[in-house]
């Protein structure tokens, strides 16, 4: 039997442009067990892309803050510290960074996410000013959230709710949001387009970036349930 697999989105299922990958909807829909998206994207874009991979929709969302399964939905985390944070950033001339009509933020509900643009100097000022606050950087967003979230965390959750461990699952990342993703799972792996923290976090750092990575990981673990 293949393991549950952890799968972060960008960097890791997608393109160096950002696309999704087009073997993600060869190699996903067939997985012979559970695949939890997690990403700090929010909530609809893993769900949409779960159902579009007709896959059960068992995502984890906002870097931890959301997590779905089994039908349930379990926010975690207060936005109100990240708000004051943004709005305090942008009182002091910061600035969000996604244009007119933010999609990125839309459906967001526990926690803001700045453009790779804004100023990351400013925003770490401002938070640093609040407790339990702290500024992310995936290489795609700066996220600002509560401590008290992760993915690792949430896998947690939703592992009990799937009746197994989180360390039954295999997890594939490339960013400093997936190190706690990579503490609870049992087998870890970065994609070589990986930052420092998932490297140094990971079981194992692939040759291979982005989707290449995650194809090896994927065919080796078939491999191994042969
Ligand atoms: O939303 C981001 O900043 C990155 O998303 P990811 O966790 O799927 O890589
Ligand atoms: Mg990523």
């Amino acid at each position: 039997m293949v393991p549950p697999l952890a799968l972060d989105i960008d960097g890791t299922l997608t393109t160096p442009t950002g696309r999704i990958d087009p073997r993600a909807f060869e190699l996903l829909p067939a997985w012979d067990a559970p695949i939890v998206f997690a990403t700090g994207k929010a909530f609809p874009y893993p769900v949409a892309l779960a159902h579009f991979l007709g896959r059960e929709e068992t995502v984890i969302a906002e870097n931890g803050g959301v997590a779905h399964v089994e039908g349930e939905t379990a926010i975690v985390g207060d936005p109100d510290a990240a708000r004051a944070v943004v709005e305090a950033f942008r009182e002091r001339g910061g600035e969000v960074g996604w244009g007119d009509g933010d999609t990125v933020n839309r459906w967001r509900e526990t926690e803001v996410a700045l453009s790779p643009d804004a100023d990351a100097d400013l925003l770490r000022e401002v938070a640093a000013a609040v407790d339990d606050v702290e500024v992310v950087d995936t290489g795609y967003a700066y996220h600002v959230k509560s401590t008290a979230v992760s993915k690792g965390r949430a896998l947690g959750v939703v592992a009990d709710a799937l009746g197994v461990g989180p360390a039954s699952f295999v997890a594939v990342g490339d960013s400093e949001n997936d190190v706690s993703t990579f503490e609870v799972a049992g087998e870890s792996y970065a994609v070589a387009n990986a930052d420092d923290a998932a490297r140094g976090a990971a079981d194992a750092v692939l040759d291979e970036g982005f989707m290449d990575g995650t194809v090896s990981v994927l065919d080796g673990l078939r491999e191994r349930a042969e």
